[in-house]
C-alpha cells in the first residue's frame, strides 16, 4: 500500500469574524517533500500552518495529517512538530535547559537526543547560555532543535529563515534537506523566494486565502509564460544580432551593471532553447543563462500586481 500523504487538505475554510483567512484550500504534501508556502501578507499562510499544528481547527473541509483525519480538538496531531510566530522558549533557561523542559512536556526521556539536536542546529557552543540573550536567528535554531527532539514525520515552520545569517541559513537548509531525505515532510512559509527555490521541491502560492498555484517548482516555470533571461556569451555583438533575428525572442537590452555585456531577452522556453542552439551553431559560447527574476518570484509578482489591480 502507498504511504499516506503527510498532509491532505480538501476545501479547508477558516474565518476570523468577517475575515475569511482560508477560503477552500486544497493541499497535498507527500512524505519526504519540502513544501513551501508563499503569498503576500495576510494571504493565510500562518493560519494554514496553525491548522497543521493543531493550534486551531478549520471551520469546514477535511484535513488528514499522516493518514489520520484531524478532529475538533486543539492538539498537535501525532508525529507533527514545529512552530508559528516564533518558537515558544523560556528566556531565563539555557538552550539545553529549554530542550530538557520541552522534552519533558512531550513526556520524553530528557537525557537522549538533546546534545544531538543542539549539534544539528549548530548551537553546541552556546548550549549553556540563557535563551534571553539569543538573537532571532539563534532562537529560530533552538526552536528547530526542540522540534527535532520529537522526531517528527511532519515538520511545520513559519518563516524559519527569519533572522538567520547566510551561514545559519545554509546550516538550517542542510538540516531540513537531510530530514526530508529520511522521509520527514516539511511545510514552511517564507517571503524569500530564493530560499523557497533553494530548498523546496514543491510550492503553494496563496492569495487572499485561496490557492493560486500548487505543485512542483518546475511546473511553475512551465506555466509562467514569458520570462526575461540574462545571457552572457563569448561574443556579445553576435549574440545580440542572433537574438534580434530569433523567432519569439524580444531583446530587452543589456545588463545593467557597468561593463556588463550580458544580453537580456524575453522569451518562452522553446524560443529560448532555439536561440541557444543558434548561438552554439555560430560558435558563440553561452557562459551564463538565468532568469532575471526567478519563475517563483515572477509568479509571485504577477499575483501581487493582480491583487493590487483587483482592489
Ligand atoms: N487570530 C486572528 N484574529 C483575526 N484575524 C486574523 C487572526 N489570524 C489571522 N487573521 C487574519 O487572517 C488573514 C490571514 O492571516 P495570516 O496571518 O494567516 O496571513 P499570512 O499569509 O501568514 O500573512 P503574513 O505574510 O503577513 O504573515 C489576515 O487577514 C489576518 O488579518
Amino acid at each position: 500500500m502507498d504511504a499516506p500523504l503527510a498532509v491532505r487538505a480538501r476545501g479547508i475554510t477558516k474565518c476570523f469574524g468577517e475575515v475569511v483567512a482560508l477560503d477552500g484550500i486544497d493541499l497535498e504534501v507527500g512524505q519526504g517533500r519540502i513544501h513551501g508556502l508563499a503569498g503576500p501578507n495576510g494571504a493565510g499562510k500562518t493560519t494554514l500552518l496553525g491548522l497543521l499544528l493543531g493550534l486551531a481547527v478549520a471551520d469546514s473541509g477535511r484535513l488528514d495529517i499522516l493518514g489520520t483525519p484531524v478532529g475538533r480538538a486543539l492538539s498537535a496531531p501525532e508525529g507533527v512538530a514545529g512552530f508559528v510566530d516564533g518558537p515558544g522558549l523560556y528566556p531565563s533557561l539555557t538552550a539545553r535547559q529549554n530542550l530538557v523542559a520541552l522534552a519533558a512536556l512531550h513526556g520524553r526521556d530528557t537525557r537522549t537526543g538533546i546534545d544531538a539536536a543542539l549539534e544539528q542546529v549548530g548551537l553546541t557552543d552556546v548550549a549553556d547560555d540563557r535563551a534571553r540573550g539569543f538573537s532571532l536567528g539563534m532562537r529560530q535554531r533552538l526552536g528547530l532543535a526542540a522540534a527535532l527532539l520529537t522526531r517528527p514525520r511532519l515538520l511545520v515552520l513559519d518563516e524559519p529563515s527569519n533572522g538567520l545569517d547566510p551561514a545559519g541559513k545554509k546550516h538550517v537548509h542542510g538540516v531540513l534537506s537531510r530530514l526530508a531525505e529520511t522521509g520527514t515532510a516539511v511545510v514552511l512559509s517564507s517571503h524569500r523566494m530564493d530560499d523557497l527555490e533553494a530548498l523546496c521541491s514543491d510550492v503553494t502560492i496563496l492569495a487572499t486565502g485561496r490557492v493560486v498555484f500548487s505543485g512542483p517548482l518546475g511546473k511553475l516555470a512551465a506555466e509562467n509564460g514569458e520570462l526575461a533571461y540574462r545571457i552572457r556569451t563569448s561574443d556579445p555583438l553576435t549574440a545580440r544580432r542572433l537574438a534580434a533575428d530569433a523567432p519569439g525572442v524580444v531583446v530587452d537590452g543589456t545588463g545593467t551593471r557597468p561593463g556588463d555585456e550580458a544580453l537580456v531577452v524575453r522569451a518562452l522556453v522553446p524560443a529560448l532553447d532555439e536561440l541557444v542552439a543558434r548561438l552554439v551553431r555560430a560558435s558563440v559560447a553561452v557562459r551564463e543563462l538565468a532568469p532575471v527574476v526567478s519563475p517563483l518570484e515572477a509568479a509571485f509578482l504577477t499575483l501581487t500586481e493582480q491583487q493590487e489591480a483587483d482592489r
